[in-house]
């Protein structure tokens, strides 16, 4: 018998407290979980699903854009900005309430409010309760970073994105990487005159990059301004509402919207770590072991807030090996090798495994197979763009080690190839496949 209010409390019900709280419950733990928000957490409410949802429509506006090339002649076009809104937000809150649903069908009592740490086995809520636990999982998350400068209020993040009254005319997107690529797309698409500006001299440091330099060339066909090597001084706001953001170099740059998508840090401030000598990192971000055990022994972290892989299926995983481990009794552990990332731009990136740059540093044998193609889609509807596949190998046991594409459905077949991949095919057993015929995807099985 437990002298505890509960065996687990969670903070933050976003996709690794969510997953950790139901495998928890099914183990047979009393399950307690707080949520500051809203139930479903960043991916959920405000990250990859209205994201996604925004991404389809703006394919669809690049689509219509073409219309008369698929035959249509359509009378005068005019997009509403605040029924796509709404609409998303809509599904949105559906989805909240299948994660609440969840919660309910597996009697995890859940209380919507602030959570912090009092001790090693002690929460507080905002109301002033105090819940003791056999162990507790920090799931909070990160939040957006803002840069630290005179005006910096003025700017936006991402999560103000799926609420704006209305679409800027213009806009600047601070940031070269997952954010500010897809949000760079997605406005360009609704026809925003778009500029991003990123402090470093390439966009998506980590991606391969020439497929990087790919959609640098695709958004500039599609009228997308970018600017390296951009640091910003501060941003001056008009009384008409117009923002002026005045770069260190003496530029400035005139918008209606600024974006500041420059990464996501650990929302792990006024938690309470202190009381249980849970330790961070100099970013704030939660260490953990191998177990996601932080140095307090009865507290574990998952998902965002240790900064290691900020994606959903790594927190989602992360969350199920830790109610599997400490409830379940099973040896599981989470596999951080081939994770595929995809980018949602216009058009979308993909990749698994090693880019040329990482190969070249473990293998001293790497082939490099690359396919440089005009879409047979792109060409019907008479657009210049060309995907970009590039397979590397290693020479010597003649195993793909990675694959980093450009293209329409990217991120569709980067999921298989990611299969291929860990299961340490070789490019022989690619050529020996069939090819799917006319597909972008018959690509990676013809390379030579
Ligand atoms: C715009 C955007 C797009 C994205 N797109 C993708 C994508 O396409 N694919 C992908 O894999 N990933 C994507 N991500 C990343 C993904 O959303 C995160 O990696 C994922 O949500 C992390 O899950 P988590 O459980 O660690 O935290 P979260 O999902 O952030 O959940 C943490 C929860 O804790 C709550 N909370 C915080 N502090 C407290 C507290 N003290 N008390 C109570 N509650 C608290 C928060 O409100 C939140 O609901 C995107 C992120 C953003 C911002
Ligand atoms: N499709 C997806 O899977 C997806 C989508 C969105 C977000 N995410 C996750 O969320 C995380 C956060 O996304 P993000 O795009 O905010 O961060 P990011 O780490 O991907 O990119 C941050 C970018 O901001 C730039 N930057 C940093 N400081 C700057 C400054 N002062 N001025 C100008 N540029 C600056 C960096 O050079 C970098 O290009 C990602 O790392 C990713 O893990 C994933």
């Amino acid at each position: 018998m437990t002298d505890y209010d509960f065996d687990l409390f969670v903070i933050g019900a976003g996709s690794g407290g969510v997953r950790a709280s139901r495998i928890a419950a099914s183990h047979g733990a009393s399950v307690a979980i707080a949520e500051e928000y809203r139930i479903g957490g960043t991916c959920v409410i405000r990250g990859c699903v209205p994201k996604k949802m925004l991404y389809y429509a703006a394919d669809f506006a690049a689509d219509l854009k073409k219309a008369q090339r698929f035959g249509w002649t359509l009378p005068e076009k005019k997009f509403d900005w605040s029924t796509l809104r709404d609409v998303v937000l809509s599904d949105v809150t559906r989805l909240e309430g299948l994660y609440t649903q969840t919660l309910d069908n597996n009697h995890i009592t859940h209380y919507k409010e602030h959570a912090v740490i009092e001790g090693a086995n002690q929460i507080r809520l905002a109301s002033g309760k105090k819940i003791t636990a056999r162990y507790i999982l920090v799931a909070v998350g990160a939040e957006p970073a803002k840069l630290d400068i005179p005006g910096a209020e003025y700017a936006v993040t991402s999560n103000e994105m799926f609420l704006l009254p209305s679409l800027p005319k213009r806009a600047l997107v601070v940031g070269g990487g997952y954010i500010a690529n897809e949000f760079a797309g997605i406005l360009n698409s609704f026809g925003v005159e778009t500029t991003i500006a990123t402090h470093g001299d390439r966009i998506l440091r980590g991606y391969d990059e020439e497929i990087a330099a790919r959609l640098v060339e695709i958004g500039q066909g599609h009228g997308i301004d970018y600017r390296f090597n951009a640091d910003i001084a501060r941003i001056d706001k008009d009384s008409s509402g117009r923002l002026t953001t005045h770069f260190k170099d003496g530029s400035q740059i005139e918008s209606d919207l600024v974006l500041f998508a420059i990464g996501r840090v650990a929302k792990s401030r006024d938690l309470g770590l202190d009381k249980a000598d849970v330790k961070t990192n100099d970013r704030g971000a939660i260490l953990v072991d191998e177990e996601n055990r932080t140095s307090c022994p009865s507290i574990y972290a998952v998902g965002d807030v240790t900064d290691r892989v900020q994606l959903t299926p790594v927190a989602i995983r992360e969350g199920q090996a830790f109610a599997d481990r400490v409830f379940g009794h099973k040896a599981a552990s989470v596999d951080y090798d081939t994770i595929p990332t995809a980018v949602f731009s216009h058009p979308p990136l993909a990749s698994a495994g090693l880019t040329e740059e990482e190969a070249k540093k473990r293998y001293k044998n790497i082939k490099i197979y690359k396919s440089n193609f005009r879409p047979m889609r792109n060409a019907l509807i008479d657009s210049p763009d060309r995907a970009l596949y590039k397979m590397v190998v290693d020479g010597d046991s003649d195993k793909v080690l990675g694959l980093h594409l450009i293209g329409q459905d990217s991120p569709e077949i980067i999921q298989l190839a990611a299969v291929a991949i860990k299961a340490g095919l070789t490019k022989q057993a690619f050529n020996d496949t069939v090819a799917l015929h006319p597909s972008s995807a018959e690509e990676l099985v013809l390379m030579r």
